[in-house]
């Protein structure tokens, strides 16, 4: 294992972020102005081999365990795969951007072998006071492949107790803590451990009176909305996380998983994405 270099920084008069080329890993950004939008474990991994916790991991080709439930490693090889840094710029919005690659000539044999398939995926980054992130992947083989994919974005938040997610009421999910299928009922709050996949196309919005402001998250090509909080017991089991973390953070995620993974014939290409806004909350509702 070997130490991770420092990232990639993007600056734009309205905003700023950081990227590794490790898994083309989106690991800061804040508009001008703001707390940082994204969290990033005190305790969180600094070497290769192992995922980062905090920031954006890009999960693929596969979610979690996959959809067998025995892959490995959890959440696809691309996010511990050093990708190719490909452009990078200003795009003439006033917004910093750059992109990475990932074939499968960048990854190793061991891992490629559970993914025996021809692709390449590119993660666009774009900060500005807008954050934008893209995956592209496109099957540059001759057969068709399914896979998962996911922006597993680890939110920033004053008091996870205290925000409220709306956008998902109404949507079906499967609880991955009790293992059921449910439907969302009104808003959604954090008051345990917390592990759903959504089917949902829409927007959602993170209200954190805490620290006074609103995360607007939209997307685009994504039919799943997953939001994950381990809260105290399971914080308190990963090494990666200071125990009391978990009350800062909030995962919520643009994917196709589990039952809606992408499908792509030869030739073909996908692209979802990502967008984060952040507006201030009335003064008061805190
Ligand atoms: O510890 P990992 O592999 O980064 O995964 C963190 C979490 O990621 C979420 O997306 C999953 O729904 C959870 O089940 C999982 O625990």
């Amino acid at each position: 294992m070997t130490r991770l270099p420092e990232p990639l920084t993007l600056t734009s008069p309205h905003g700023t972020g950081s990227v590794l080329s490790y898994g083309a890993h989106a690991v800061s950004w804040a508009p001008e102005g703001h707390e940082p939008v994204l969290w990033l474990s005190s305790r969180a991994h600094n070497e290769t081999g192992r995922a980062i916790r905090g920031g954006v991991p890009v999960c693929f080709p596969w979610f979690g365990p996959g959809r067998t439930g025995d892959m490995e490693p959890a959440h696809g090889f691309a996010r511990i795969t050093d990708w190719q840094l490909t452009e990078q710029g200003e795009d003439g919005e006033g917004n910093a951007f750059a992109q990475f690659t990932l074939t499968p000539a960048d990854v190793a044999a061991e891992l490629r072998a559970s993914f025996p398939h021809e692709f390449e995926a590119r993660l666009r980054m774009s900060v500005g006071s807008r954050l934008r992130l893209e995956l592209t992947v496109t099957n540059t083989g001759a057969e068709t492949f399914e896979a998962e994919e996911a922006l597993h974005t680890y939110l920033h938040v004053g008091d996870a107790q205290r925000v409220t997610v709306t956008g998902l009421e109404g949507a079906p999910y499967f609880d991955k803590v009790s293992k059921e299928q449910r439907t969302q009922s009104g808003e959604l709050t954090i008051t345990g451990e917390t592990d759903a996949v959504f089917a949902h196309r829409g927007e959602v919005r993170v209200t954190d009176p805490a620290l006074g402001r609103e995360l607007v998250i939209s997307k685009e090509g994504s039919d799943s909305t997953v939001v994950w909080n381990p809260w105290a017991d399971e914080a308190v089991a990963m090494a990666d996380f200071a125990d009391d973390e978990w009350q800062r953070m909030l995962c919520v995620e643009a994917g196709n998983v589990m039952g809606s993974p992408v499908r792509l014939a030869a030739g073909e290409s996908h692209t979802i994405a990502q967008v984060i806004e952040v507006r201030e909350l009335p003064t008061g509702v805190a």
